[in-house]
């Protein structure tokens, strides 16, 4: 029967069946980070178990950490619960020997950054993390989604997950994206039709000519942001692009036992006559800038459009538009475009890579911060800052009066010292804007890193294209 690649990858890794629903599905890889792994290394240690697998684990410190610009030898994490976190992965990695970029490793940074530069994720790999953008993989044409933490324990302990099989969503995309708009806005116009809960429970395959031109970290960002409508799994078809970027990061990877790795990956791809249990189809050529408004990814806009009209819209949606626009400090039916900005933040697992660096320089260079605005760019790992500072993109953002940051999840989420003020509004490269998803009573604007560029340039929310437009 054909089968969807979501259904060869889950097929190829199960154990055992459990029932209709359920099986027993093999971890090829398990993450993990500082905040979602020390019970389930408790539990182990009460039941006496050991770590399975400890080759197949990885664990990088993410959240917690600082990105003061010092040395990465001197990063030092002051907050006592944030340090004694920090302390206790390490400890659980010495003792049960897993691999581990710790707070001083010149490696360290965002979980889902780190892992695929090291060659470590892989076509046709099920990845398990306790982190809900490990959707990230799919990218590359690994099965990656995020688990609870007391899966945590039991992926340790098996290597193994009691795995609940999802639905099959395709997504195609046709067209290609015009100059000024890069993925982020694809994902984001996306998320914005089908809604926050439209992808529940399906593992999405995205299609198309669109994403078969993307580069591999443009399609991290895609894969990455599934999630926020909902999505259980992200995948992308692998082809010459997904191996050329994991042959240039898996320096190991080669001759025999590149070739046989290869082999395995020709058969990753959904077959013709696969069912789909729904399908959405999406045209590239037309996107804009987009932006969020409210308090929901879903609640995006293109960048010239009005803040909506809670008095026109659906009424299940009225409450909701009425509570956004108040904690946003938004006025329904006027522009976003102009809106005055505090903070710029570039960064984290969604927007966080070297190119995404490369966009946002591209509309720095040569300008600077807006007065007003405090901007900062936090690479997403070690070798990410790294490369920015040999290709001269972090002297750009510093000339350009940005704070160049070391790497880490850091205002993606208020879990460290990098947080909004109450009331204060940010253009953001991240994922969510919940309510004090930055620091609390803060004001999150999603967008790319483009256009997060382009409101420190101004002060305001912008659009990319009236400064010049670069192609993403
Ligand atoms: C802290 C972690 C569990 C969380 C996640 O699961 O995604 C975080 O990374 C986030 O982005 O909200
Ligand atoms: S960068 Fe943000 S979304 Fe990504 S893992 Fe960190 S907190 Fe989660």
């Amino acid at each position: 029967m054909p089968s969807t690649l979501y259904r060869k990858l889950v097929d190829a890794h199960t154990v055992a069946r459990i029932d209709g629903q359920h099986v027993l599905l093999y971890a090829d890889l398990h993450i993990m980070n500082e905040y979602t792994s020390p019970q389930a290394f408790t539990g182990l240690r009460e039941q006496g178990r050991r770590v399975l697998r400890p080759a197949q684990q990885l664990a990088v410190v993410s959240h917690i950490i600082p990105t003061h610009p010092v040395n990465a030898a001197q990063r030092v994490i002051q907050d006592p619960a944030s340090s004694l976190q920090a302390r206790n992965l390490k400890r659980n990695c010495d003792e049960f020997g897993i691999k581990l970029f710790d707070t001083t490793d010149t490696n360290q940074g965002i979980e889902h950054i780190v892992a695929p530069e090291h060659g470590l994720i892989r076509p046709g790999m099920v990845v398990m993390c306790g982190d809900s953008h490990t959707t990230t993989y799919g990218a590359l044409g690994a099965l990656g989604f995020g688990v609870g933490t007391s899966e945590v324990e039991h992926i340790l302990a098996t290597q193994t997950l009691v795995y609940r099989l999802a639905g099959d969503m395709r997504i195609r995309i046709d067209g290609a994206l015009p100059l000024g708009t890069s993925v982020k806005d694809l994902i984001l116009l996306i998320i914005g039709r089908i809604g926050a809960q439209g992808a529940r429970g399906y593992a999405v395959e995205f299609c198309g000519t669109t994403i078969a031109t993307l580069s591999a970290e443009a399609r991290m960002t895609m894969c990455n942001m599934a999630v926020e409508a909902g999505a259980r799994a992200a995948l992308i078809q692998p082809d010459q692009t997904t191996i050329d970027y994991v042959v240039a990061h898996a320096p190991e990877l080669r001759g025999a036992a590149l070739e046989q790795a290869k082999a395995g990956w020709r058969d990753l791809y959904s077959d013709d006559g696969a069912r789909f249990d729904v399908e959405h189809v999406f045209d590239a050529d037309h996107v804009e800038p987009y932006v969020t408004w409210g308090t929901s990814p879903d609640q995006a806009m293109p960048i010239g459009g009005l803040v909506p009209d809670p008095a026109t819209a659906d009424p299940h949606a009225h409450d909701t538009i009425v509570r956004a626009l108040d904690y946003m400090g938004l006025q329904a039916v006027t522009p976003i475009e102009r809106t005055p900005v505090d903070r710029v933040f570039i960064g984290s697992c969604t927007n966080g890579r070297i190119e995404d660096l490369r966009l946002a320089a591209a509309i720095v260079r040569g300008r600077s911060v807006a007065p007003a605005v405090r901007a900062m760019v936090v690479p997403g790992s070690g070798s990410v800052r790294r490369q920015a500072e040999q290709e001269g993109l972090a002297q750009i953002f510093i000339d350009a009066g940005f704070e160049w940051r070391q790497p880490g999840c850091s205002m993606c989420l208020a879990m460290n010292d990098d947080v909004l003020a109450p009331g204060e509004r940010c253009a953001s490269t991240t994922n969510r804007n919940f309510e004090g998803r930055q620091g609390r009573a803060g004001r999150t604007h999603l967008m790319s890193p483009a256009m997060a560029a382009a409101a420190a340039v101004t002060g305001y929310i912008a659009d990319v294209r009236k400064l010049g437009v670069h192609h993403g």
